[in-house]
């Protein structure tokens, strides 16, 4: 599952490398061969290009023989091409083992098609690298990618392909559409290395649109195709089916069809979800609420004494603050480098069991605290802060994650919602509050965002988020619905420290009051 950790992705590139290095070999090889062989061509050629070619020398007439018998059947049945492309297959044999599968494919473009979505980002731009919203101008652009690339006719062909394969014609139309234009003008070429043709791209939007209900746009693209490839009867019948239905039907030839996104059914809360991605929400700032406000705090505990933490409170309902400078640059890259070997795809609570889930795309591992003195002193920091007793089992251990292409969390809460689910297999009640500290910075996205309370955090590296989730009285708190946006572009860590009820029974003490 290359696609769902960035540090997966970074290791992809290492295979290329390889094959890099395999196919420059291969080149190198060929292009001795295909001299060699031209050597032998410009010799005879030579030869025949003198006036008369004679054969009175008898120098020239044993040659010509020899040549004849001998050196043309070397040439026509030499090994040495046959040789050249095993021994190019046998490096890529080398590396099959760590190449990418057909779902990560599919994940990869799944992820494009959720920042094309959660960012209302031009999938025109995006084919020529250009990371801008729908109708907006250059300065809102989202991203400026420090390299130039942009996206081929088979590689928009590829994401249509998954739409369309999934019944998606919302985004197999609008990533055929682009595969279309581009492989229109390259039309007559072909590269090696594509899968899908100006055909297959007008078949499949062909179809795309027809389930979309344009049945005239269909049969157009439908003619298009026959003018290329006249004799396949199955777009011909379709050409006569489509004929018909707009015979029968002229009304639906001007019907505007409006494409609407596939529904997510497990997500009512997507607008708001995407919302909050975009924008920083509608968050009062200090200057209107002045109980949100930015303080040192010392907690009366001498770890903090000498460096108290830097507590920004961003929201009251439900509590939430962020502690700046939580931990350092040089903590954050040993905690990751800790995690990286051991990095598995995170699991969801369903039911009573894990699962894996599209809503969670990223990989992480858990950390005890005897690993590394880092994570002790972490422990340490996270305990003097909160002022909650997180020593095992009343905390879990260090959760890190690392996210991938696009990778997300879909609006959750951190406690449990079931009394069933698997967290109360610590014995230790729900997860009474959350520590989250992100170890990384990111280019674009990747923001934490609270649907219900509307508003979101931005991703600051070595800061720490701090939420209770559960109120006074031990209820979950509907307010903590929270997200981890997409990653539009970099590479997000975070590491989770969930704490449990159990131990904090004096340092956080119940209420009966259900709003406490
Ligand atoms: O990555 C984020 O911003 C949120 C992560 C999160 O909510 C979680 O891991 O439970
Ligand atoms: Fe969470």
């Amino acid at each position: 599952e290359t696609y769902t950790a960035l540090q997966s992705v970074r290791g992809a590139l290492g295979t290329e490398r390889a094959l890099l290095a395999g196919l420059a070999a291969y080149l190198q090889r060929e292009s001795r061969r295909l001299q060699d062989l031209r050597r032998f061509y410009n010799k005879v050629q030579a030869l025949h290009q003198e006036a008369g070619a004679s054969v009175v020398n008898p120098l020239l007439a044993y040659a010509l023989i020899k040549r004849l018998q001998s050196d043309w059947l070397n040439v026509v049945n030499s090994m040495e091409a046959s040789e050249n492309i095993q021994e190019l297959k046998k490096d890529y044999r080398q590396v099959e083992k760590d190449l990418p599968v057909f779902e990560d494919l599919e994940g990869a473009a799944r992820a494009l098609m959720r920042l094309q979505d959660v960012y209302a980002l031009s999938v025109k731009g995006l084919v020529k690298g250009v990371f801008r919203r729908d109708g907006a101008s250059g300065l809102a652009d989202l991203y400026h990618p420090g390299q130039q690339f942009s996206l081929s006719a088979d590689d928009c062909f590829h994401i249509g392909k998954v739409a369309y394969d999934m019944g998606d014609y919302y985004h197999s139309i609008t990533w055929l559409e682009e595969a279309v234009s581009l492989f229109r003008v390259s039309y007559g070429s072909w590269n090696t290395e594509d899968e899908g043709s100006l055909e297959d791209a007008l078949d499949h939007l062909a179809f795309s649109y027809f389930m979309a209900g344009n049945v005239s746009y269909a049969l157009s693209l439908s003619r298009e195709f026959l003018h290329y490839d006249p004799s396949n009867k199955r777009v011909a019948r379709n050409v006569l089916k489509y004929e018909k239905l707009l015979v029968e039907n002229p009304s639906g030839a001007e019907a505007e069809v409006v494409l609407q996104r596939p529904n997510v059914t497990h997500l009512q809360t997507r607008d708001t979800y995407e919302e909050l991605c975009q924008t920083l929400g509608s968050q009062p700032s200090q200057h209107r609420n002045p109980s949100l406000y930015c303080s040192y705090e010392t907690n009366d505990n001498p770890y903090l004494i000498f460096q108290p933490a830097k507590r920004e409170i961003v929201q009251l309902q439900p509590y939430v603050a962020l502690y700046h400078g939580f931990i350092s640059d040089d903590e954050a890259e040993k905690i990751k480098d800790l995690a990286a070997p051991w990095l598995q795809r995170s699991v969801v609570a369903s039911g009573e069991k894990q699962q894996k889930a599209e809503y969670r795309i990223s990989k992480s591992a858990w950390l005890k605290g005897t690993v590394d003195p880092v994570i002790v002193s972490l422990d340490r920091r996270i305990a003097a802060v909160t002022g909650l007793d997180i020593r095992p089992p009343y905390a879990e251990y260090l959760q890190v994650v690392n996210y991938g292409i696009g990778g997300q969390y879909e609006p959750h809460f951190d406690h449990a919602t079931s009394r069933k689910s698997p967290l109360y297999r610590m014995k230790s009640g729900n997860r009474i509050a959350t520590a989250m500290i992100y170890l990384s910075s990111v280019e674009a996205g990747g923001a934490t965002a609270f649907i219900y309370a509307n508003f979101s955090v931005p991703v600051i590296k070595n800061a720490a988020l701090f939420w209770w989730n559960l109120h006074r009285n031990g209820d979950g708190d509907g307010d903590t619905l929270h997200a981890g946006c997409p990653v539009l572009a970099g590479d997000k860590w975070v590491a989770n420290k969930w704490i449990h009820e159990h131990g904090q029974e004096f340092r956080r003490p119940c209420s009966a009051h259900p709003e406490d």
